[in-house]
């Protein structure tokens, strides 16, 4: 172990090349759009229609010709939306409703409160562009285009995009399937009383959340004793069921810590000691699979530490790129940067520094707020970040200096 510890620090970017290289995309399963959301689209969609269907008009009004404006016009029909127009007789209007179908020959929507109603029918004033207040046909989407791209996560408005195609069944990745597994002897679960030395465990609920949010599905979530053939035990069957294995805690370089041992009996250890604080001792591998499911015979690794900070920040800087490659979701697979002004000082030496902060969107731009506490074991430090300032190795950041931040979006 001792050479371990010796062993120099390796690079965010070199961790994710390792931790990624190779990464085939999950399968694809066919599912009601109903059941879709949140899920990641195997395949490009095609438009099937045009959205609108057809000219309609945008507001409560009378259609009519725009050549014929400024004079009083005869009410010839009436359009409510779900109707289907007659042609406009020439030197009439049409009673119209917002959605309703512009009639043939007619080419424009005079809103209702700038026409005077009155005996003949309705006075329109001059000035009218054919065109006004018309929603075009296909404006929104045109039949035969690209709809939505493959990798695309099936969020709200995606949704409604499908729904307006009625489209009914789509082809999503499958979820990737993520055990979960708690080490440390002392870390038990709420709802039993607290013994001495003994602490609650943070970090299973807050990782299952945060996986979820990035599309995986976590099958299994269970506490490992401090003990060797136990890890190894537990790891093997957590690679027989999952895509990736994630653990918390026991891959320091104490005598309890043996997480790190026990991947090296049973798979591979790509990186350990990374040159990034929260989260030096997170080490990276894979782990063999004695099962196949038409995916690759092994499992991704990756071991974060035990302290609740750096299992945030390693979930979002390693577990999300690697839901994205699973998943082959661009969107995941990087976090968005902003810059933004700090309001705080600070200096590292040989590792980046993840800090988490809170970002104030204020006239002059955008201001990173740090929580004063940034110690790996503070929770409190990450309830309300919405980022995490990136300060780069062996650097002195002043107040007001213009620092990188990462946008902490879930999807
Ligand atoms: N001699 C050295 N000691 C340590 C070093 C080092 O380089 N040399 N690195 C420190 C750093 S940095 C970190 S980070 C931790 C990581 O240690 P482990 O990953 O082995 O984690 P544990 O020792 O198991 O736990 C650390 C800490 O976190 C608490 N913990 C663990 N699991 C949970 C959980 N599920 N929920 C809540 N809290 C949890 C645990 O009780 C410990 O307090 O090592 C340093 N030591
Ligand atoms: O890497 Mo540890 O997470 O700095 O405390």
């Amino acid at each position: 172990m001792g050479n371990d510890q010796r062993t120099e620090l390796q690079s965010v970017e070199a961790a994710l090349e390792a931790l990624l290289d190779g990464v085939l995309p999950l399968g694809a399963e066919r599912i009601s759009a109903s059941e879709a959301a949140g899920r990641v689209l195997a395949a490009e969609v095609q438009a099937l229609l045009d959205v609108p269907p057809a000219d309609n008009s945008a507001m409560d009004g009378y259609a009519l010709r725009a050549a014929e404006a400024g004079q009083v016009l005869p009410i010839s029909q009436r359009i409510a939306a779900g109707a289907s127009p007659q042609p406009l007789a020439p030197g009439s209007c049409a009673r119209i409703f917002t959605g309703g179908e512009i009639p043939p020959g007619a080419d424009c929507v005079v809103m209702q409160e700038k026409v005077e109603e009155c005996a003949e029918g309705v006075r329109v004033p001059g000035g009218i562009e054919p065109g006004n207040n018309i929603r075009a046909r296909g404006r929104d989407v045109r039949a035969g285009i690209r709809l939505l791209p493959a990798g695309t996560c099936l969020e709200a408005a995606a949704l409604g995009h499908l729904a307006g195609q009625g489209i009914t069944e789509v082809a999503v990745r499958r979820r990737p399937r993520v055990a979960l597994l708690s080490t440390g002897d002392e870390i038990i679960d709420p709802g039993r009383p607290l013994g001495p030395g003994q602490i609650y465990n943070t970090n299973r609920p807050m990782l299952k959340r945060l996986l979820e949010r990035f599309g995986a599905e976590v099958v299994m979530a269970i506490s490992v004793p401090d003990d060797f053939e136990a890890t190894c035990e537990t790891l093997r069957q957590a690679a027989d069921q999952a895509d990736a294995v994630v653990s918390t805690g026991g891959v320091s370089v104490g005598e309890e810590d043996h997480v790190k041992h026990a991947l090296e009996r049973l798979g591979r250890l790509d990186l350990w000691r990374l040159a990034m604080r929260p989260g030096k001792p997170l080490a990276l591998g894979r782990l063999p699979r004695s099962t196949r499911d038409g995916h690759a015979g092994e499992a991704r690794f990756v071991g974060l530490p035990g302290n609740p900070v750096s299992g945030f920040v390693g979930a979002w800087i390693y577990l999300r790129p690697l839901m994205g490659a699973l998943l082959d979701s661009p969107r995941l697979a990087r976090l968005p940067g902003l810059r933004a002004r700090s309001t705080f000082a600070t200096s590292t030496q040989a590792r980046r520094h993840y800090m988490r902060v809170k970002l104030e969107f204020g006239a002059e731009g955008i201001s990173a707020h740090a929580f004063d506490d940034q110690n790996s074991a503070v929770l409190s430090s990450c309830v309300e970040a919405d980022a995490l300032a990136v300060i780069p190795v062996h650097s002195e950041i002043r107040q007001g200096d213009i620092i990188e931040c990462l946008w902490l979006v879930e999807n």
